[in-house]
C-alpha cells in the first residue's frame, strides 16, 4: 500500500467530535512493521493499565505515577476548590498584599517542570500581549511573569516592571529544594525587606508536604501553601495544581484543559493499537529511529501561540527517555532529540537543512485549522490560507525528498486542544518507554551537574578564604591555584577569578601575552 491517498485513509486517526486528527501516512512504515511491534504494543497496554491502576512504575524512586489518573478526580477535589477560591479572592481583591493593594501581577518562580507548562499555557491561551492589557481587559485577572533560572539579568529585568506591593509571588517547586528557585526566592525576600515589605505576605507556594519550601512557607507565613502530590513528576504536572493555580490567576479555563486531557486519555486507552494515537505515535518514533532515537523529533506548530510547545516537549521527551540504563540495569543510553520552533517562520531558518541536509529526523506538523481572523490577501486567499499553503507545500517538498512527517490537526488553540495535545504526548512517552524498557519517570542524570556545581561553589569559598588569609594574591590562575593549595584546580580557579574580575572591584586582571594567560591581582 504505497499510494498517498490510500495511506492517508488507512493511517489517519480522527476524533470527529473534537475535530482532532493525526496523520501518520507521511512516515515510512508498512503494516508488516506494525505487526512486528505486536509484543511491544501488548506490553505497553498491559503496563499502562498497571500504571493507571496505581502500580509503582517509577521503581528507582519507589513511586506511583498518577498524572493520568489524578486528573479525572482533580476537578472534584477539595484542593481544586481551594485553588479556585484563592484565585477568585485574589482577582476580586479580597486577598491583598501587605499594604492592602489589590494584586495585579503574579510572578511564577519555578524551573523545568515547575515552569514550562505554565509558560506554554500562558502563551498559548493569553498570548504575547497579555501583560500589556488593562485590568479591565484582563477582567481583573493578573498579569504574569516568570523567573525560571538563576540569572541576575532575568531578575533585574523583572524588577524594572514589577510593582512589589501589587505583586503575588508563586514559588513552585515539587522537591522544595531546587537551588535556582531558592535563589530567586531569597533575592526576592531581600528585595522586599529593603522596601520595608514582607515577602511572605505577597507569596504562595506549591510544593510537596514536608519539603524545605513547605517548612519555610509555613514558618514565614506565606498567604497560602498548596500541596503537590509526590506521585506526579514535574514534567507531567501541568494538569495538576502546578498548571492550575497560574491558570486560575490569569483567567485560563483549567477545567476545559483537564477535560481535553481526559478526552485524550480515553482515546489513547483504545485497545487496538492501530486506532490508538499514542500507540501509533510511539510506534512511529520507534520505527523511524530504530528503537534507538536515530532520528530527531522536529516539532513544527503552524501557530505562533504554540511556539513554546517544542521547549515543553523537549523536557517531556528528553528528560523521560534520555536514560543510561534500562529497567534490567543494562547500559543502553537511550533518548530522542527534540527541537523546533514555529511553522511558517521556520521555513526561513532551519527548514533548509530538513529539505537538503541530513536525513536524520521526522517532522511533526501541528496545524490550527480555524483562523483567528479572516484577513483577505487576494480575492481567493486569506492570510490563513497562505499559512496552510506553506505547510502543505513544505510537507510535499519534504516527502518528495523522502523525508518523514506526522501531521496533527486541531480546530483552534484553546484550553481543550492544548490539554489533548499534552495528554497525547504524555502517553506516547510512557508507551515508548515500555517499548524500549526504560523508566520514563525519574531523572538520575540531572544530579551530576548539581553535585559538580556544589564543588565549584565550595572551591570558591576555599579560594576566597585562603586569599583573605594571604592578605591578597597575584599571578596567573596556575600560580594562584598553587598558592592557595589547590594546584589541580587551576582551570576551575581561573574560571572563578574571571567571574570575580567581572564583578568584584578588588579583583582585576590583565592579559599577559608572554604567558598567554590572564594575570590576576586580588586585593
Ligand atoms: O519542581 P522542582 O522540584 O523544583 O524541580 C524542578 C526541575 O528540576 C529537576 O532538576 C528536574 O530535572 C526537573 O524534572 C524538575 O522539573
Amino acid at each position: 500500500m504505497n499510494n498517498w491517498i490510500e495511506r492517508n485513509r488507512a493511517y489517519t486517526l480522527v476524533d470527529a467530535a473534537d475535530n482532532f486528527s493525526i496523520a501518520f501516512a507521511g512516515m515510512k512504515f508498512t503494516d508488516a512493521d506494525l505487526d512486528k511491534l505486536a509484543p511491544k504494543f501488548e506490553r505497553a497496554a498491559r503496563e499502562m493499565a498497571r500504571l493507571e491502576a496505581g502500580a509503582v512504575k517509577n521503581p528507582d524512586e519507589n513511586r506511583k505515577v498518577t498524572h493520568f489518573s489524578d486528573r479525572i478526580e482533580y476537578p472534584k477535589s477539595a484542593l481544586f476548590a481551594s485553588v479556585e477560591e484563592f484565585a477568585e479572592k485574589v482577582r476580586t481583591g479580597k486577598i491583598t498584599g501587605e499594604t492592602g493593594r489589590k494584586f495585579d501581577a503574579v510572578v511564577v518562580n519555578g524551573i523545568g517542570g515547575s515552569a514550562l507548562g505554565p509558560q506554554l499555557m500562558q502563551f498559548a491561551i493569553n498570548g504575547p500581549y497579555w501583560n500589556e492589557k488593562s485590568d479591565a481587559q484582563r477582567n481583573g485577572y493578573l498579569k504574569i511573569y516568570f523567573l525560571d533560572n538563576t540569572d541576575s539579568a532575568e531578575f533585574a529585568d523583572l524588577l524594572e516592571v514589577m510593582d512589589p506591593a501589587a505583586t503575588l509571588h508563586l514559588v513552585i517547586s515539587k522537591s522544595g529544594g531546587t537551588q535556582e528557585t531558592k535563589n530567586n526566592m531569597i533575592s526576592m525576600e531581600k528585595f522586599y525587606a529593603e522596601k520595608g515589605l514582607s515577602f511572605a505576605k505577597h507569596a504562595a507556594a506549591i510544593t510537596m508536604k514536608g519539603s524545605e519550601l513547605d517548612k519555610h512557607a509555613h514558618e514565614t507565613g506565606f498567604l497560602a501553601v498548596f500541596e503537590m502530590a509526590e506521585s506526579i513528576g514535574g514534567r507531567t504536572s501541568e494538569t495538576s495544581i502546578v498548571g492550575h493555580l497560574p491558570a486560575a490567576l490569569t483567567g485560563v479555563d483549567f477545567k476545559a484543559f483537564l477535560e481535553g486531557a481526559c478526552k485524550m486519555d480515553e482515546w489513547t486507552r483504545t485497545a487496538d493499537p492501530r486506532k490508538n494515537p499514542a500507540m501509533m505515535l510511539a510506534a512511529m518514533w520507534y520505527i523511524a529511529g530504530n528503537g534507538r532515537g536515530d532520528r530527531n523529533m522536529v516539532i513544527v506548530p503552524y501557530s505562533d501561540r504554540l511556539i513554546l510547545l517544542s521547549r515543553y516537549m523537549q523536557q517531556l521527551v528528553m528528560e523521560s527517555l534520555g536514560k543510561a540504563l534500562d529497567l534490567d540495569g543494562k547500559e543502553v543510553h537511550q533518548g530522542l532529540n527534540v527541537f523546533g520552533n514555529k511553522g511558517g517562520t521556520d521555513a526561513h531558518a532551519f527548514i533548509q537543512q530538513l529539505n537538503d541536509g541530513r536525513d536524520d529526523f521526522f517532522a511533526t506538523f501541528i496545524e490550527v485549522m480555524k483562523d483567528a481572523k479572516r484577513l483577505p490577501i487576494t480575492d481567493a486567499n486569506t492570510m490563513g490560507n497562505y499559512l496552510h499553503g506553506f505547510l502543505e507545500g513544505l510537507s510535499a517538498a519534504l516527502r518528495g525528498k523522502g523525508r518523514q512527517i506526522i501531521t496533527i490537526r486541531i480546530p483552534e488553540v484553546n484550553e481543550r486542544t492544548l490539554g489533548m495535545v499534552i495528554a497525547l504526548y504524555e502517553r506516547a512517552v510512557a508507551v515508548y518507554a515500555e517499548f524500549i524498557n526504560i523508566n520514563a519517570f525519574h531523572q538520575p542524570g540531572v544530579q551530576a551537574y548539581k553535585l559538580a556545581a556544589k564543588g565549584i561553589l565550595t572551591l570558591r569559598e576555599t579560594l576566597m578564604k585562603k586569599i583573605a588569609e594571604l592578605k591578597g594574591v597575584s599571578g596567573t590562575a596556575e600560580e594562584i591555584a598553587a598558592k592557595v593549595g589547590e594546584p589541580d584546580q587551576a582551570v576551575e580557579i581561573g574560571g572563578l577569578l574571571d567571574k570575580a574580575a567581572a564583578n568584584c572591584p578588588h579583583v582585576t586582571r590583565e592579559f599577559c601575552t608572554m604567558a598567554n594567560a590572564w594575570y590576576y591581582t586580588v586585593k
